[in-house]
Order: C-alpha cells, then sequence, then structure tokens
C-alpha cells in the first residue's frame, strides 16, 4: 500500500497551510443551500429516491461544487467557518487540509462526531466509527481483522465469487435489468456471504435495518426505537452464532471472543455500508457500458483470471473510479477533541471539519481528470498515482486511522459481482443518465433511473 493508505499518512508538505476564514451569514446560507442542505435531504444513512433523482435532474452536486468553488476563490483554501447558531463547522477546502483531518485522528480529529453518533445509535449503538477513544482500539482492530483489511483476497474469496454468480447470473440470462431487479438479488448476495445462506430470503431483517436506518437520516430529530434495535441485534447475534461455513459470519467466529467489541453492532454498520457497494457496483455498469475499450480490456481481465477466486485489477479500479466520480459517502465529518492551529489562526475544540466528497473528488480547478472516467488513477497499488497534492482528496474509502476497513473485500466483491453481469457479452445502458466517453461525466446520477441491457 502506498502512503496514502497508511495509518502514519502526513499531509503533503508542498503546499503551505493557509489561515482559516469566516463566512457572513450570507455566504453561510448560500453554502448551507447549495453543498450542505442537498446533502442532508438526499439521506445520509439511507437514500431517499426522490431526493436522488431531483439531485440527478437538478445536478445538485455540480452546484455544490461550484459554491465551494467560488468561496475558495474568495476566502483562500484555509478551512472555512460557517456562521452556525450554536455551533463552530467548518468546510475543508483544500486536499492539504483533508489531508491533515484525515491523518490526524482520533486525536484531535475525532471521526466519532455529535452528528454521526446521533444517527448511527439508531441502529449500531457500539460501531466502531461512533465508539468513544476508549473502546475505539479494540473494535477497530477487530474489524480490520475480520474484513481482511489490505488483503485483495478475502479467505472467503472463492465462497464470494460463488454466491455472487449464483445470485446475479439470473439477471444476466435476463438480457434486461434495473435497479428494482438488482437491488433484492444484491441484498441475496449480502445477506448469504454476510451472515450464511440461512440468511438468503431474510428480506425481513433488510426491512428491519432499513426502517432503522430511515429513523437514522434524522439523527437527533427522531426518538431512538429501543425495542427494534434491540431485535436486530438479537437477530444478528443468532447468525453470528450459528458461524455457517463460506460466510463472514465464520470468519467473525474464529476470532478470539472480546465482550467489549459487541459483534452485532459491526455487523449491523456492515450490511448497512453494502448498500453503498451495491450501488457503486450498478453505476459502474454505466461506466462500463460507456466506454468499450475498457469493457474490452475488463473482458480479457475476466477470461485470463481464476475462476475460483479471481484476482481483477481492471474491475477494482472501475469500482474505485465509481465511488470517485459519484461518492457513496458524501461527506466525511471530523470533531476537534482540542483547539486546533492553521497557520496561526486558532479553531476551537469542538468544531466539525466537513470534507465534501464531491468537492474533493471533483475538484475541476485541481484535478485534470475531475470529470473523466480515469480507471489508470489508480494503477499504482490503488491509490491516486502522481505526486500532485491535489489527488490526497480522492479518497473515496476515506485515509488515515478510520479509513474503511472492508475496503479491499468491497472491491473484491463488487469486482466479481461486475464480471457476472457482464462476462461474454456486450452490455448497453439502456436507462437513466447516460454515461458516455468524451463527455463531462454528470455530477450527480440517479442510480436508480440506470437499467442495462447485454447482448
Ligand atoms: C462502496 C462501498 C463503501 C465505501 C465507499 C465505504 C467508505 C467508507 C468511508 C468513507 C468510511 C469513513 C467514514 C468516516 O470517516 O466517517 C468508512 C468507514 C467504515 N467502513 Fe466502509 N465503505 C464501503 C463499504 C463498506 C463495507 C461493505 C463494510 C463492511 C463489510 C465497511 C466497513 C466500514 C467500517 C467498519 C467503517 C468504520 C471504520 C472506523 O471507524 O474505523 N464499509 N467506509
Amino acid at each position: 500500500m502506498t502512503a496514502l493508505h497508511d495509518h502514519a499518512v502526513q499531509p503533503p508538505a508542498t503546499t503551505s497551510p493557509a489561515p482559516v476564514s469566516r463566512a457572513g451569514v450570507v455566504e453561510t446560507l448560500r453554502l448551507t443551500g447549495a453543498a450542505l442542505a442537498p446533502m442532508l435531504a438526499r439521506g445520509i444513512i439511507l437514500r431517499r429516491p426522490p431526493l436522488v433523482r431531483l439531485a440527478d435532474r437538478l445536478q445538485l452536486d455540480d452546484r455544490a461544487v461550484r459554491a465551494l468553488q467560488a468561496s475558495r476563490r474568495r476566502h483562500g483554501d484555509g478551512p472555512l467557518l460557517l456562521r452556525v447558531p450554536g455551533r463552530s463547522l467548518a468546510l475543508v477546502l483544500s486536499a492539504r487540509d483533508a489531508g491533515r483531518v484525515l491523518a490526524e485522528g482520533p486525536t484531535p480529529f475525532s471521526p466519532a462526531t455529535r452528528e454521526k453518533r446521533a444517527a448511527l445509535q439508531h441502529f449500531q449503538p457500539r460501531g466502531v466509527l461512533i465508539s468513544p477513544p476508549e473502546d475505539r482500539p479494540a473494535r477497530r482492530a477487530w474489524n480490520e481483522t475480520a474484513l481482511q483489511l489490505d488483503v485483495p483476497l478475502h479467505a472467503q474469496a472463492a465462497s464470494v465469487a460463488q454466491i455472487a454468480a449464483q445470485e446475479l447470473s439470473g439477471l444476466r440470462t435476463a438480457g434486461r435489468w434495473d435497479w428494482e431487479a438488482f437491488a433484492p438479488a444484491w441484498w441475496r448476495v449480502v445477506r448469504r456471504l454476510t451472515l450464511g445462506d440461512a440468511a438468503r430470503d431474510d428480506e425481513a431483517l433488510t426491512d428491519l435495518l432499513g426502517r432503522l436506518r430511515s429513523r437514522a437520516n434524522w439523527a437527533f430529530l427522531r426518538r431512538t426505537d429501543g425495542p427494534a434495535r434491540a431485535e436486530l441485534l438479537r437477530r444478528l447475534d443468532i447468525y453470528v452464532q450459528a458461524a455457517e461455513p463460506g460466510s463472514l459470519a465464520a470468519t467473525v467466529a474464529a476470532l478470539p471472543a472480546d465482550p467489549d467489541v459487541h459483534v452485532a453492532d459491526q455487523i449491523a454498520h456492515w450490511l448497512f455500508a453494502w448498500d453503498a457497494a451495491g450501488i457503486a457496483t450498478f453505476r459502474a455498469l454505466a461506466l462500463l457500458a460507456g466506454h468499450p475499450a475498457h469493457a474490452a480490456a475488463v473482458a480479457s481481465e475476466v477470461d485470463r483470471a481464476d475462476p475460483v477466486a479471481p484476482d481483477l485489477p481492471l474491475l477494482r479500479a472501475t469500482v474505485l473510479e465509481s465511488v470517485r466520480l459519484w461518492p457513496t459517502t458524501l461527506a466525511v465529518l471530523r470533531e476537534s477533541t482540542q483547539d486546533t492551529t492553521w497557520a496561526g489562526s486558532t479553531v476551537p475544540a469542538g468544531t466539525t471539519f466537513v470534507i465534501t466528497s464531491s468537492l474533493a473528488h471533483r475538484d475541476d480547478e485541481l484535478l485534470p481528470d475531475a470529470d473523466r472516467f480515469a480507471p489508470q488513477l489508480w494503477a499504482d497499488d490503488d491509490a491516486p498515482g502522481g505526486t500532485s497534492a491535489s489527488l490526497w482528496s480522492m479518497v473515496p474509502f476515506s485515509a488515515g486511522p478510520a479509513r474503511c476497513p472492508g475496503r479491499d473485500l468491497v472491491l473484491y466483491t463488487t469486482g466479481v459481482a461486475l464480471s457476472v453481469l457482464t462476462a461474454g457479452h456486450r452490455l448497453e445502458q439502456a436507462a437513466g443518465r447516460r454515461v458516455a466517453e468524451g463527455t463531462a461525466l454528470p455530477r450527480s446520477l440517479d442510480h436508480t433511473a440506470l437499467a442495462y441491457r447485454v447482448s
């Protein structure tokens, strides 16, 4: 792995720090309207389809990028403090500062911000991402071991490939599929690979999680449904105890027991996060359909691969491009646990720093490939190539000590899913906003409107 994904990641020394600025009331309102409100409205924890449609129709991510860039031109690229009554909120506007905030954690920049705690406690009160400092190390280490971070082929890789083939090849055989057909098949893959075959048809479990995620969208504004949450965690525990061979539950059962980890809470996070992986896969199909030369290279990669546990670097890069171009984590938040200093100016403890993924990944003032499909960016060991400081901002799986521990398993699983859906066929986009070579790619893409056909 390159330095970008190391725990010891340091912000690049090539650009000098810039001081903090403060937005006025009107500018705060403008930025809230253009960048923050559309993100919240779309649903941070569970997407709301009508709002996803609206974001696509109005290209809201494009508006967000332009508003943030305008503020950066006005103030410089140091953190921008907004005027929010009773809160200290700072927008991160440079790759340099994003690098710092992500690298220097969990102190002074904690991933367990109050917004995330309020949202995620609805279904995973002891999840690693919202854990207090004393509980975090054990849960983080457990997640890294169970998910096998930095291991391209997870111990369950062969089983994952088999499950993906069994559940998804029917879509290809049907010749055409849309989101309505893909999503239930994807959830069957997720339940089987996480909990075992016994969970294959347990749609009630996914529905229960969905209801709690929908409450989580409202964070502080909705009461916790304690009984429903306890029921979810209880049902997850039953599957974990059964430890069906070939599932992640079996991997988990083989780990040393530690009562402080609270396994069901960690698995509730996994199930929630697999939803993002499905969305990323579905959008990656649009990239393949719209870039025939790349699709041809992928086809020969799939032909040559080991059928039992295929290693598919071009498909990994395709999924990485999917989450770079259309990030599934709309913003990465950190909360400062002490005063922090920025080129001589001090920002008080308790400030929430917001890295908006749309700006970080689509900053066309800094990134030459911001709006193009550029799988070659990930050729260097899956980290963006080149030495430009601006590339530090391209971190769809985050960076530093809270980076996504599921990253390698996600890239493997989604790569295998794409190979099942496309192998031996020519793929075309049949519906949804066009994603085509030679045009600037849309900044908001409604995945629920996409459909594909193979011939
Ligand atoms: C497209 C799919 C995914 C993307 C883009 C993604 C991205 C991310 C990002 C950006 C974070 C950091 C969040 C933050 O700092 O607030 C994160 C954290 C995390 N992800 Fe993922 N993730 C994905 C799927 C998964 C899956 C499928 C799993 C588990 C099977 C997983 C497990 C986790 C865990 C446990 C954390 C918390 C890490 C910590 O607090 O140290 N993710 N992910």
